[in-house]
């Protein structure tokens, strides 16, 4: 089974402004909401492929209900533990340019942890566990870390989408996986990757520490992915961004429901950036046919040194 795990989930409200103005009234055009947090984008993305998962994570309140109740509607299993606190509440204001607010968590105490903890006790050989975006200020930022680490002996694997800290500590733990965009690399690694060229010594320590796959994204210039074989490169499609919020959660949803069809590697690398663009190029997260209608844009080539 696939299992997402959102520690920090949120309603996403996005709303449509002309011309965004700060220190004056701005009225939007048009507003909607969706059950957002990394990892329920990922649930919500695999359905669309066609590929089942149950999403974890902490929820609490009127919002914790509202996304319950939404990703229970589209038929994704949940198993959500309850937090004291509402859910946060992140705002998306799409103007001449994008622009995000992201609340805090609600507190999750250590019993909500223990409980969550309980859950990765059944987990078992041949399942996959996604652990993707922001932890709660009331956790330590070594949880993924500590996760990963117990998962991998259990014997799954594990996918990790985190920035800061958590990912500085999660690669210790050598997860499965992980899909850092250029920013985020340039971060972890204290240098400023602009390019292939100088990302790849980067990612090769990396897979030379342990990790399988590390798929590097520099949103609309490309991609590269390493494992210790090879190295590919891949261009991204070219169309209208509509949105580009939930595209690397895309990204990792298409690279797992790829994996899990079973393709070949480069063919399951097309297929996430597919995916990836396809939310891009949508007002909502990529549906298949969209994903499919993007694959004969994307070329694939092996890196040369
Ligand atoms: N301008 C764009 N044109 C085409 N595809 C894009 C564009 N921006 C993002 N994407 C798609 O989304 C993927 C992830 O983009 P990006 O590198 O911005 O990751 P990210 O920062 O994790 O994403 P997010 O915006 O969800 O946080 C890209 O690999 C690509 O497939
Ligand atoms: O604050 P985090 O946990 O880093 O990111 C949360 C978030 O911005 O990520 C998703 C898009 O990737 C949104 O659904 C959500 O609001």
């Amino acid at each position: 089974m696939i299992y997402t795990v959102t520690l920090n989930p949120a309603l996403d409200y996005f709303v449509s402004v002309e011309s965004f103005k700060t220190s004056e009234v701005n009225r939007s055009k048009a507003d909607h909401k969706a059950p957002g947090g990394k990892g329920i984008n990922v649930s919500r993305v695999l359905k669309h492929m066609g590929q089942p998962s149950v999403a974890l994570g902490f929820i609490g309140g009127f919002t914790g209900e509202y996304i319950k109740s939404t990703v229970q509607q589209e038929e994704i299993q949940t198993d959500f533990i309850q937090v004291e606190g509402d859910t946060r509440i992140n705002v998306k204001i799409k103007s001449d340019v994008e622009s995000e607010l992201n609340g805090v968590s609600p507190n999750i105490s250590s019993d909500n942890v223990r409980d969550l903890e309980k859950k990765f006790e059944k987990m078992v050989h041949g399942d996959t566990v996604i652990l993707s975006g922001s932890v709660p200020n009331s956790l330590p930022p070594t949880v993924y870390q500590h996760w990963t680490s117990l998962l991998k002996k259990r014997g799954v694997e594990v996918f990790i989408d985190t920035s800061g800290q958590p990912l500085v500590e999660a690669i210790q733990a050598k997860p499965t996986f992980i899909k850092p965009n250029h920013h985020e690399l340039s971060e972890l690694v204290g240098d400023s990757i602009q390019t292939f060229e100088h990302a790849v010594p980067h990612v090769q320590s990396l897979i030379d520490s342990g990790i399988d796959y590390v798929l590097l994204t520099f949103a609309g210039d490309g991609a590269l992915l390493a494992t210790k074989e090879q190295i590919l490169t891949a261009n991204t499609p070219n169309g209208i961004v509509k949105n580009s919020i939930g595209a690397g959660d895309s990204t990792v949803a298409g690279f797992v429901s790829a994996q899990k069809e079973g393709m070949e590697l480069a063919d399951a690398f097309r297929f996430a950036i597919a995916t990836g663009s396809a939310t891009a190029f949508s007002t909502g997260l990529a549906t298949r046919s969209k994903v499919e209608s993007l694959l004969a844009d994307i070329q694939i080539t092996a890196y040369k040194q």
